[in-house]
């Protein structure tokens, strides 16, 4: 999956294009207001390319551990996934792609939602 949604580079692009829009939305925006969203960003381009069967090199905490804490409401996790998979889809990802993300994420919720 991870060539044919385009390899690192357009990892890339769906990583910034989901920050960007993330950073834009007024209620997501605050809870970013004190991390250095440029590590946030490799991060997670690295989480996905591991996701998608690209390089496995993922080098941050467990999901649980980084987002224990923060107060994320149901609401803003569904939000943040539906940019998530917008992001892709924007970047001509195939369906099966997108869907596959979409299971991953739904299997991280529990994780991540306070
Ligand atoms: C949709 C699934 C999500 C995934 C796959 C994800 C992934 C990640 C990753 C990989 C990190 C970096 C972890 C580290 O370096 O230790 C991170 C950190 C963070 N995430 Fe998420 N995230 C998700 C949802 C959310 C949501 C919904 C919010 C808030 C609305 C959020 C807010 C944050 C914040 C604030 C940090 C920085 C925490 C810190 O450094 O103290 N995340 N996330």
């Amino acid at each position: 999956m991870y060539s044919r949604v385009g390899g690192g580079p357009a990892i890339k692009l769906v990583v910034d294009q989901l920050y960007t829009w993330i950073l834009l939305d007024e209620e997501l925006s605050p809870y970013f207001a004190t991390v250095t969203v440029e590590s946030l960003k490799r991060h997670m381009a690295a989480l996905l390319a591991q996701v998608l069967g690209g390089p496995q090199e993922y080098t941050g905490r467990e999901l649980g551990e980084s987002h224990r804490g923060l107060g994320i409401t149901d609401a803003h996790y569904t939000r943040v996934v539906d940019l998530a998979l917008a992001a892709l889809f924007l970047a001509h990802a195939p369906r099966d792609v997108i869907a596959a993300v979409e299971d991953t994420l739904a299997a991280v919720r529990a994780d991540i939602v306070a």
